[in-house]
């Protein structure tokens, strides 16, 4: 380890192994990473859980191993379904209550806290958090007694429709409402509301001006951030600035099959394959009978998804980002020519297709750093299409679907097949939709 002088205090600051087989790589700066935690603040039914699993969605994509620890959840594992019977739980007065509350926070905290001491980088603390005291009781434990950072992350809105719809999409099927009436969870959770409510002090810009936090003021509409000091922070604030819930329909698919496809070649720019025209037509009139409005179509640069959107009535975009995973020197062959020409080189991609390079090429980590400003611009977007490649839409897949570094090189994309995404409450619905003309890949996966 190697030992910060910050101020007056000596904080030490471990330097974290990257690779698999655990080699040292010395003192580079990429490797120092303080653990931080995000602290949720907020009323109840304004997005905070939401807010949470998100961004460990994006923030374990982007390679920065990240949790969630709910607060509610840990409660729920603490006292068995059966003490939760109304919503005076929640009220203040309620001393027992209140007792196995601060006991499912405090375990909560020793958790991640635990965790983080291992090899946890972002630990996500998922609670309302919504008094000063509590805010500085846990800012205290983190950063002085742990030395990790802290940035509060507090979601204010007061539109009553979006709380609603809140409420209707993840509080009706919660373990605390199992088969209660819908009606009875409305009106039951917004009371609950109102015992928050009542002691509810919103982050403060002057009272609360020593602490690192973005205020979400209805869901993107307004955003207030103080003292964001680092990297990753800035990251939290820029990848919380564009996303949105307005309900959209996001489209992948690979390109129609292509003359390399059908020799078994990698890479290269070659033309869709007769079968691989007709998957484009067949495409472009799903298009049409869906009658999605507004639909948007992005490519890559190459011509086989080019012209297997051409016939796609819509806006079109081209981005080089959306370019197949670069081969190197193996460009143009086929596996069988890389194993006999290559083959420690195949040999090596075997035992770690995520982190694998080829000489002169690239590796799905690499993928993964081009297509971050790809997602980014995804999340702002409504109904789309993108039409790329395997290996880009696994990496899109992964990042969706939340499937980790050893799972996304191997995922399912087949030819001729169109996954339709659909965000709901927690996470991503996948639809795959496979059309009748077999490009080659599905011959070699029968
Ligand atoms: O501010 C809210 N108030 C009520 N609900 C909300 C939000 C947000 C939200 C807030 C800020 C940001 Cl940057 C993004 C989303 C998401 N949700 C949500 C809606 C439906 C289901 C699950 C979560
Ligand atoms: O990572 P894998 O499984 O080799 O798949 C990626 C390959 O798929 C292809 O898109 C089609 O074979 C190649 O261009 C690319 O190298």
């Amino acid at each position: 380890s190697r030992t910060n002088v910050v101020g007056d205090k000596f904080r030490f600051t471990r330097v974290r192994k990257i690779t698999e087989c655990g080699g040292f790589l010395g003192n580079s700066p990429q490797l120092v990473r303080t653990p931080h935690v995000i602290v949720m603040v907020g009323l109840p039914a304004r997005g905070k859980t939401y807010i949470s699993k998100k961004l460990m969605r994006y923030l374990n994509w982007i390679g920065v191993n990240t949790r969630v620890f709910n607060v509610g959840d840990y409660r729920r594992k603490a006292c068995v379904s059966a003490c939760y019977q109304s919503n005076d739980f929640f009220s203040v007065d309620n001393e027992e209550a209140q007792t196995l509350r601060n006991q499912a926070a405090v375990e909560a905290l020793e958790d991640m806290c635990h965790w983080l001491e291992d090899d946890g980088e972002v630990g996500i603390y998922d609670a309302t958090n919504t008094t000063r005291e509590r805010r500085k009781m846990l800012h205290n434990i983190i950063t002085v007694k742990y030395g990790y950072k802290v940035l509060f992350v507090e979601s204010v809105c007061n539109d009553p429709a979006v709380v609603e719809s809140n409420i209707m999409e993840v509080k009706v099927n919660s373990p605390d409402y199992k088969g209660a009436d819908p009606e009875f969870v409305v009106k039951d959770f917004c009371e609950r509301i109102e015992h928050y409510k009542r002691a509810y002090e919103p982050i403060d810009e002057k009272l609360d001006s020593t602490y690192s936090f973005i205020k979400l003021f209805d869901v993107g509409e307004k955003f207030l951030v103080n003292k964001v000091t680092d990297h990753i922070m800035a990251k939290i604030v820029y990848y919380l600035m564009n996303i949105h819930i307005t309900p959209r329909t996001i489209y992948l698919t690979r390109h129609g099959e292509s003359d390399f496809n059908m020799d078994g070649k990698i890479g290269g720019d070659s033309d869709l394959t007769e079968r691989g025209q007709q998957y484009a037509q067949a495409l472009a009139k799903y298009v049409e009978e869906q009658n999605v409005p507004h639909m948007r179509v992005w490519t890559s640069h190459m011509k086989r998804t080019i012209q297997t959107g051409a016939s796609i009535e819509g806006t079109q975009e081209r981005w080089k980002a959306l370019n197949e995973i670069d081969a190197g020197v193996c460009e143009e062959m086929t596996y069988q020519d890389i194993e006999k020409k290559f083959p420690q080189e195949f040999a090596l991609r075997d035992q770690n297709k995520f982190r694998y390079r080829y000489p002169g090429g690239e590796s799905y980590e690499d993928l993964v750093a081009r297509l971050e400003p790809v997602i980014m611009e995804l999340e702002r977007q409504g109904n789309i299409m993108v039409i790329s490649h395997q290996a880009v839409i696994r990496c899109l897949l992964a990042y969706f679907l939340d499937k980790d570094y050893d799972e996304l090189p191997c995922l399912r994309v087949s030819l001729h097949t169109l996954y339709k995404l659909t965000p709901l409450a927690y996470g991503c619905v996948v639809e795959e939709i496979d059309f009748p003309f077999d490009g080659v890949d599905h011959q070699e996966l029968l």
